[in-house]
């Protein structure tokens, strides 16, 4: 370089791939969750982030073990940790090439491209959206027959499969499902079952929109099923916000009867009025208000009670999770504990409740079948009823028979098996008096 010659300035890393990094940073450091991350992100494109990370988050250790094995930390000491796993992600598991070639951290990574291949060949890619697309009809507002109609008018092309089909079969039926068809579901009669490429189309779609099409997985939808109070009951919904079981639960029962919402987050609670509103419940009684502190006096004939306390959340599949998925058993015994509190409170506060639900989107025992055993032994004037019986035998993953007498007897969705995200749920019934234990 001649003297005169100005020294080039330093291309600049692209901002997609400074901001996944700067959000992988954060996430990893457990500031805040990932998806509060990205919605905060105003300068990205959210859904290429997004993208990135899930590919990151399903693939991890393949993608660590990468970056150990080939040594390119250790050999590039100033090259960001953060945004190094952000360009090996897209690199090997993503787009399979990066933009921004002139700047030195690309420069890098490239230039370790076939080392990392190397390093990952014969470990299977974890791809995203293998799930299928679950559309519920909010019967509030869109009876089943006019959604069929508006699908028919819109030219999707409905899958027709015998009414007596087993679940094996209906799960084969899901993965073949074509690109414009769907299939009507055979637990919950207004789920819709959508390729999962229709993901996005579904996502900004005006039925959605509108509130008369409600994205929500199949699991979440077991639950107001299984409860299932009859059109004119009186139910308590203890933990309730965004509100997404009460608008069902809403529709279970044709918008007749009484709900009563309990929800202690104040913001929390403002979702719940939202949902409520936009998805036309008109017999729902809200409280922002501890659902501990509820009894008979303020909420009177309360007949069916779901039960849905925070949890862990390790069975949610959305959810991107960067740690090693450890188990954190300090927290699973501090949320088993609440969890035990509001179950029992539901049993022996409402002297004319007939039938409680109680779930989780928990994969752990903690949380499940040991907060249903601990409450049964508190609540002898409860036993549990066979989830599996109330859908007709059409399921297969029920609970661990480590616990007898209650595993058999719980439900349990399995995110590969059965295509939804993970959970649990218990059925209770209420002994008639002088009814023993059985
Ligand atoms: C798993 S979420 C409920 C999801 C909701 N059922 C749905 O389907 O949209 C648990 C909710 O319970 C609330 N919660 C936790 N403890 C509570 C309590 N003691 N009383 C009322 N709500 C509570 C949390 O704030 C949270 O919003």
């Amino acid at each position: 370089m001649s003297s005169t010659t100005k020294p080039k300035h330093s291309v600049k890393v692209p901002t997609q791939y400074k901001v996944t990094a700067k959000i992988l940073k954060a996430a990893l450091q457990k500031q805040k969750s990932v998806r509060t991350l990205i919605f905060e992100e105003k300068h990205a494109r959210t859904s290429s982030l997004h993208g990135v990370l899930r590919n990151y988050s399903n693939n991890i250790g393949a993608i660590n073990n990468a970056i150990e094995e080939t040594g390119i930390l250790k050999d590039n000491p100033r090259l960001d940790p953060e945004l190094c796993k952000v360009l090996v992600t897209e690199l090997i598991f993503g787009r399979k090439q990066l933009t921004g070639g002139g700047c030195k951290p690309v420069q890098t990574v490239l230039e370790y491209k076939e080392r990392l291949e190397k390093a990952v060949s014969g470990v299977e890619v974890k791809k995203q959206g293998q799930h299928p697309r679950y559309v519920r009809v909010n019967t509030n507002l869109l009876s089943v027959a006019d959604a069929l109609d508006y699908l028919a008018d819109s030219e999707w092309r409905k899958k027709l499969l015998p009414s007596d089909i087993t679940y094996p079969d209906f799960l084969i039926a899901i993965r073949a499902l074509e690109e414009d068809e769907f299939l009507v579901d055979i637990h919950v009669d207004s789920m819709l079952i959508f390729h999962p490429k229709q993901a996005c189309y579904w996502a900004t779609h005006d039925m959605v929109r509108s509130k008369k099409f409600i994205l929500q997985n199949k699991a979440t939808c077991l639950v107001a099923e299984l409860l299932a109070p009859p059109s004119g009951a009186t139910v308590l919904d203890m933990c309730a916000a965004p509100g997404m079981k009460t608008l069902h639960i809403c529709n279970v029962m044709q918008n007749k009867g009484c709900i009563y919402a309990v929800e202690l987050s104040k913001d929390r609670y403002k979702t719940l009025l939202n949902t409520n509103e936009e998805g036309g419940c008109s017999i729902v009684k809200t409280f922002n208000a501890d659902a501990l502190a509820m009894n008979a006096e303020q909420l009177p004939n309360v007949e069916y009670i779901l039960v849905d306390p925070s949890c862990s959340g390790s069975g949610m599949q959305s959810r991107m999770d960067f740690g090693e998925n450890k188990k954190d058993d300090k927290r699973l015994n501090k949320l088993a504990g609440l969890q035990i509190k509001i179950l029992s409170h539901a049993m022996g506060a409402f002297p004319d409740v007939k039938r409680i639900a109680y779930c989780t989107c928990s994969l752990w025992k903690e949380e499940n079948e040991q907060v249903v055993q601990r409450c049964l032994q508190l609540n002898p004037q409860f036993k549990l009823l066979s989830c599996k019986k109330a859908l007709r035998n059409r399921w297969v993953n029920v609970g661990s028979s480590d616990y007898k007498g209650i595993g058999n007897k719980c439900l349990y969705s399995q995110p590969e098996h059965d295509l939804t995200d993970g959970i649990f749920i218990a059925l209770f019934e209420k002994r008639r008096d002088g009814q023993g234990e059985e």
